[in-house]
């Protein structure tokens, strides 16, 4: 059914105005003044912003990771980030030495296609390099629509890769069109780090910060930048949690390297301390990389701010406390890594971002939602309000005050890092291809409705509906 949602403030990443917006056939249709239609359904949007659905660049649903499997699956994970404003997510498809990439593929289709309430994508994780390897990678691109490969500098013996590996991925990537991303921290010196505070009984949740340092991030962030430069490629370094990453991602783009930064909401508002809290529960706060010292938090806004990063993801990644976590009581390095935040995301930037004055109202959106279409492909389909554009629309409240909660939190672990901050805004209702998925503040959605994104090659906008408009 038509919609049209009135008298709202739409705000996009380059403009704030008040108009009304028709949603047809699942696009938008048009975007005027008194827009009326005996068709459609009214939605008032008065004293509310009309925001582009959040583009959740970086989230593990149902992911196996350190002996378990991540909590939240595309279920729960998407259902809880629609309730949070983001209606797009770009999930991690892991892959197995020596085996066919497509197999990995699947077992994310299978994974998503029946559970998924929001239009989703994968980026693809290359843990090794070889003629059969580069032999998929055209199909990887032109059937999948995967364009983006990952690869892990940490988790030695896990998932790490060399540095050829990674220097013939961006080589790869520049031929085919696709960007790398990378999981920054130098996995070896880690790995020596590591044992040294096990030799000395150092067990604790906060050794997992004190033996992955903001150096061996520095150091492996600007590694990835220069190869990145020597390949004349392009890169995206994921959850930058410190100044010294920052720096090396600034030094290159100074450069002229085409490399990019996301940092995570972890990273922006708690800090190392939370690893040191009593009964177990640092484990709570275990990520790689780790939570810094305060100080590095005023740098990734002003990184936010300045440009020098672009884009914000989750790195959704939820183990619950009792059954999950506790599995690294007395050894820190058997903590699963990560935490459960694809519903807060958008929050918390609006709420400590540009209610605190850090950030403006049109970067938020950039940072959350347009920025992170057009870097991987999906723009302008998605990432903005435009005439042609996927409907998705978030109708968020910019004044209600609220308490993040696991009580009230849609998520599936049992903990909320978040517990007990105070924010400014919500969303109110969320729409995905102009179809309600959150209405008031209810879940609406159907399970199964989210479509599976083919995203267009590094570079290239993908046109949709406005190619029509092209004047050739
Ligand atoms: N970040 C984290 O601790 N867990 C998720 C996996 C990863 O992104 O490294
Ligand atoms: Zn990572
Ligand atoms: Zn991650």
């Amino acid at each position: 059914m038509k919609k049209i949602i009135k008298n709202g403030v739409i705000v996009t990443a380059s403009d704030t105005f008040k108009a009304d917006i028709l949603v047809e056939n699942e696009k938008i249709a048009l975007i005027g003044q008194d827009l009326s239609d005996p068709g459609a359904e009214v939605i008032d949007a008065e004293g509310h912003y009309v925001f582009p659905g959040g583009v959740d660049p970086h989230t593990h649903l149902e992911m196996p990771f350190g002996g378990t499997v991540s909590k939240d699956d595309f279920e729960t994970g998407t259902i809880a980030a629609a309730f949070g404003g983001t209606t797009t997510v770009i999930d991690f498809c892991l892959t197995n030495k020596g085996e066919p990439l497509q197999n990995s593929i699947d077992q994310w289709h299978a994974k998503s296609r029946e559970k998924s309430v929001i239009d989703y994508s994968f980026h693809l994780m290359i843990g090794e390099i070889n003629d059969a390897v580069i032999d998929q990678l055209p199909s990887v691109i032109e059937d999948e629509g995967i364009t983006s490969f990952k690869v892990f500098m940490a988790y030695k013996n896990v998932f790490q890769a060399d540095d050829e590996t990674l220097f013939r991925t961006l080589e790869e990537a520049k031929r085919l069109g696709a960007l790398v991303m990378v999981h920054a921290e130098n996995g070896d010196v880690i790995d020596h780090l590591v044992k040294k505070a096990l030799q000395k009984g150092n067990t604790d949740p906060i050794y997992h910060a004190l033996t992955r340092p903001p150096e061996a991030e520095g150091e492996a962030t600007g590694r990835a930048a220069q190869l990145t430069g020597l390949a004349n490629s392009q890169l995206y370094v994921v959850h930058v949690s410190c100044q010294e990453a920052v720096e090396k991602i600034s030094e290159a783009r100074k450069k002229g390297y085409d490399v990019w930064g996301e940092t995570c909401p972890q990273y922006l508002v708690l800090d190392q301390s939370y690893l040191e809290k009593p009964n177990f529960e640092g484990a709570k706060y275990v990520w790689s990389p780790p939570l810094r010292e305060k100080h590095n938090q005023e740098v990734l806004w002003n990184a936010l701010k300045n440009g020098e990063l672009q884009t914000l993801g989750s790195d959704q990644c939820s183990f619950d406390f009792n059954g999950q976590k506790d599995l690294g009581k007395g050894d820190f390095t058997k903590i699963p890594n990560g935490g459960p935040i694809i519903e807060d995301r958008v929050s918390i930037l609006f709420s400590e971002g540009v209610k605190k004055g850090r950030i403006t109202l049109n970067q938020f959106v950039d940072i959350t939602s347009t920025r992170v279409a057009k870097t991987f492909g999906l723009f302008p389909q998605k990432g903005t309000i435009s005439v042609g554009a996927d409907a998705d629309i978030v109708i968020f409240d910019p004044k209600v005050e609220r308490t993040i909660s696991v009580e009230t939190s849609h998520m599936a672990a049992d903990y909320n890092p978040f517990e007990g901050m105070k924010v400014t805004g919500q969303p109110v209702s969320v729409l995905s291809r102009g179809e309600f998925v959150v209405r008031d503040k209810k879940f609406v959605g159907t399970l199964g409705s989210g479509q599976y994104l083919k995203r267009a090659r590094y570079g290239d906008f993908k046109l949709s509906s406005q190619e029509q408009l092209t004047i050739k």
